[in-house]
C-alpha cells in the first residue's frame, strides 16, 4: 500500500507508528539544516563488518552509533568525544512526540543520528535495536522526498507499508512498532524545496533514548 495515494493527513501506519506530514515549518527546517552543517565535519559513510560501506553519510550527537553499538567517542574516525546532544533538540523531540501521539509523553532523547542521502543513497531494512530503552524513535526529514518502508517486527520482508516522507515530515515509531524493520529504498531526486535550506539530497534526523549511561 502506498500511503500517499490517500492524502497527507496524520496517519497511524501501525500501532505506535505515526506519520505527521508537514510537521516542521520551513523556518525550523532551515534552522535544522544550519545546525547540521555545523556538525557535518565528522559525517562519514559508516563501515560495516562485512567490509562494505553504507551509501548514507552519518554524524551522531550524544552517543556515536557504529555497527552495532553506541560509544561516547567517535571510534571509527578520530576517537574524540562525540558532539553533545543539545537541549533544544530534546525539546523538539518531546514536542514532536506529543504531536504524533496527541498526548504529552515523557521523552528524554540522548542520541541523534543525522543521515544525509544523495540521489543514490538507500538504507536497507533494519531494526534500531542498539538502544536499551523502549522509548519511541522520532524521525524528522528535510530536503528530497524519499520512500520510507515501514515493516513488521518479525522479518525484513512483507507486510510493510511504503510512506512518502517529504521535507518537514515527522515519523514516530514506538510501542508495539518500536522494533519494527524499516528502511529507505529510494530517494526521489530533485524534489527538495530549496526554501527548506537544502537544494539537493535528503537529511534525516532520528532521535533516540539509548538507556545507556
Ligand atoms: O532516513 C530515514 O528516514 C531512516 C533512518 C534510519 O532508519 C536510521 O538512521 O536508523
Ligand atoms: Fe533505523
Amino acid at each position: 500500500m502506498t500511503e500517499s495515494l490517500f492524502g497527507r493527513e496524520r496517519t497511524e501506519i501501525a500501532p505506535g507508528a505515526v506519520h505527521v506530514p508537514g510537521y516542521l515549518t520551513l523556518e525550523q527546517q532551515r534552522e535544522l539544516v544550519d545546525a547540521c552543517r555545523g556538525w557535518a565535519s565528522r559525517m562519514r559513510h559508516t563501515k560495516l563488518p562485512s567490509g562494505g560501506v553504507m551509501s548514507v553519510q552519518t554524524v551522531c550527537l550524544g552517543w556515536h552509533w557504529l555497527p552495532y553499538r553506541y560509544s561516547r567517542t567517535v571510534d571509527d574516525i578520530d576517537g574524540a568525544p562525540v558532539e553533545p546532544f543539545p537541549d533544544w533538540l530534546g525539546q523538539l523531540g518531546r514536542d514532536a512526540l506529543a504531536t504524533a501521539y496527541a498526548t504529552p509523553t515523557p521523552y528524554a532523547p540522548d542520541a541523534a543520528l543525522i543521515n544525509f542521502y544523495d540521489d543514490a543513497a538507500k538504507m536497507g531494512m533494519h531494526q534500531d535495536k542498539e538502544e536499551r530503552s523502549p522509548a519511541p524513535v522520532v524521525s524528522l526529514s528535510i530536503g528530497d522526498t524519499c520512500v520510507f518502508r515501514f515493516g513488521n517486527t518479525e522479518t525484513r520482508g512483507k507486510p510493510y507499508t511504503d510512506v512518502e516522507l517529504r521535507s518537514g515530515d515527522l515519523f514516530v515509531f514506538g510501542g508495539p512498532s518500536r522494533f519494527a524493520y524499516h528502511g529507505v529504498p529510494k530517494v526521489l531526486a530533485g524534489t527538495a524545496n530549496p526554501a527548506s535550506g537544502l537544494t539537493t539530497g535528503r537529511l534525516n534526523l532520528t532521535l533516540r533514548e539509548t538507556g545507556l549511561t
